[in-house]
């Protein structure tokens, strides 16, 4: 039960609401003016004021400045029979919970005092914030799980050599985090860090990227241009998404790890390059070199060291802590001051699958932070949140499950989105490779295909 203040001056108004909310169980004073209203706040202490924009005597604005300044602010529903963009927007500005227009509707008042109400009292009962993770500066890797305890040792081991990597995980795990801070704790850390992405560039200019060219090397060489390869100089050259190379290009690129040394494009003299190599992949590589499509040697020569990074569903413990880590970004990116989860968000975070793993989190509690009101996000957001981002409202159903819930996930977002491919991987929170190799392997093909 909530105690409800109405201020307006229109007395059929406040009588229907007062008997309307009175039924509904709730504690009801009213008031005509905003000088009487305020002072039912003093003796009343609502939980939840409803309040006309205009009264005879002040602006409703006024009144609601006034109110949000009270130790034990409520939270306020402004009525009005003017549906400007102006007020509205001043309403939200000055801090209104909510804005309704007459005439009034019985269930859109009775769920806004609700979800007010509900919000205070997650308000009221998070007496103070989450404490700040300590790793919070930019490149902190969250985790204390098992799984990520055994990637961290892998990491120590890679900051004191310059040993080739590779960093194998699906989508959105962290890989390309993961490289930037073996970048930032080597020794090397003050020589730049370069990155390629092979899904990115168009295979006939990846050469090019990768090693550079000379003037005239090709129609549109107009002059010689350097590679990342030597961009890198001593530091570090992540290759992003390294199962996309093609074959080639492989044999290429095997040539240099194992003498260092390399050609522009149309170059015919050789270049030495010392920096460090990490390459990454959701691919499964392996797979790939049994179907012809990865050569053996380059794979051998790539996992001088491998990084298994695990999926986010192997490792629901992070969650709770990646949350928090998602929040206080969210925080500090959009200005905003939320304080905490309500209750049962963090379980629900927990039960979801993460088909897009870690991105799919941070992107999830950036929408939900935006979308809330009010300093705490609510379960409720968060389920709004899902629906819009991913499409899913379901929680996990067990790891056997999991492949046939991605598949049929990704199916639904295409058929949502279309099956234009761009927006269905900017809604599943995944680059445009990924999703095209998700489509590939699970034998996907839009209704116009399959004719
Ligand atoms: N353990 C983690 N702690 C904090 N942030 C993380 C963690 N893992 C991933 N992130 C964040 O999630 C987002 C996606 O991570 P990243 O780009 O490194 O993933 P990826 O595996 O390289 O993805 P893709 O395969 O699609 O290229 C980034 O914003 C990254 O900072």
């Amino acid at each position: 039960m909530a105690k409800i203040l109405i201020i307006d001056d229109e007395r059929p108004i406040l009588e229907s609401l007062e008997m309307f909310l009175t039924e509904k169980d709730h504690d009801v004073s009213t008031a005509l003016s905003a000088a009487q209203g305020l002072e039912a706040c003093t003796t009343f202490s609502p939980d939840v004021v409803i309040l006309d924009v205009h009264l005879p005597d002040h602006s409703g604005f006024e009144v609601l400045k006034t109110l949000n300044a009270l130790p034990r602010a409520p939270k306020v529903i402004m009525i009005t029979a003017h549906h400007d963009m102006e007020t509205t927007i001043t309403a939200m500005k000055y801090g209104a919970y909510d804005y309704i227009f007459k005439p009034l509707d019985a269930d859109e008042i009775e769920a806004a005092v609700e979800k007010a109400f509900s919000v205070l009292v997650a308000e009221r009962e998070c007496t103070h914030a989450e404490p700040k993770p300590e790793s919070t500066s930019g490149g902190a890797i969250i985790g204390k799980s098992e799984k990520m305890c055994e990637v961290f040792k892998t990491i120590g081991v890679l900051c004191q050599n310059r040993a080739t990597a590779l960093i194998l995980g699906e989508t959105g795990t962290g890989k390309e985090l993961i490289a930037r801070v073996i970048h930032h704790n080597s020794p090397t850390c003050n020589e730049p860090m370069i990155t390629v992405d092979c899904s990115a560039v168009v295979e006939t200019l990846l050469e090019s990227e990768l090693f550079g060219h000379e003037r005239g090397a090709f129609t549109g060489a107009v002059q010689t241009k350097i590679g990342k390869l030597e961009l890198a100089g001593n530091g570090t050259l992540f290759i992003d998404e390294i199962g996309e190379l093609p074959l080639g290009l492989q044999g290429k690129f095997l040539g240099f790890l194992e003498r260092r040394e390399f050609m522009r494009v149309g170059g015919h003299k050789w270049h030495r390059s010392n920096g460090r190599i990490i390459a990454a992949t959701n691919r499964n590589l392996a797979d790939m070199v049994r179907d012809g499509l990865f050569r053996r040697d380059l794979f051998y020569r790539l996992k001088v060291v491998t990084i298994n990074v695990p999926p986010l569903r192997e490792r629901v413990e992070d969650i709770p802590e990646l949350a928090r880590h998602f929040l206080l970004k969210a925080n500090r990116e959009m200005k905003l001051e939320i304080l905490k989860f309500q209750e049962g968000v963090i379980p629900r975070l927990m039960a979801h699958p993460w088909p897009g793993n870690v991105r799919e989190l941070e992107n999830l509690i950036l929408s939900a932070a935006v979308q809330s009101r009010g300093n705490v996000i609510l379960l409720e957001d968060i389920e709004k949140a899902l629906v819009l981002n991913t499409g899913s409202s379901e929680p996990n159903q067990g790891q056997t499950a999991l492949t046939q819930m991605e598949r049929k996930h990704i199916q639904q977002v295409l058929i949502q989105a279309g099956w234009n491919r761009n927006q269905a991987a900017s809604l599943l929170g995944i680059s445009l490779p990924t999703l095209r190799s998700k489509i590939r392997k699970y034998d996907l093909a839009s209704p116009c295909e399959k004719r």
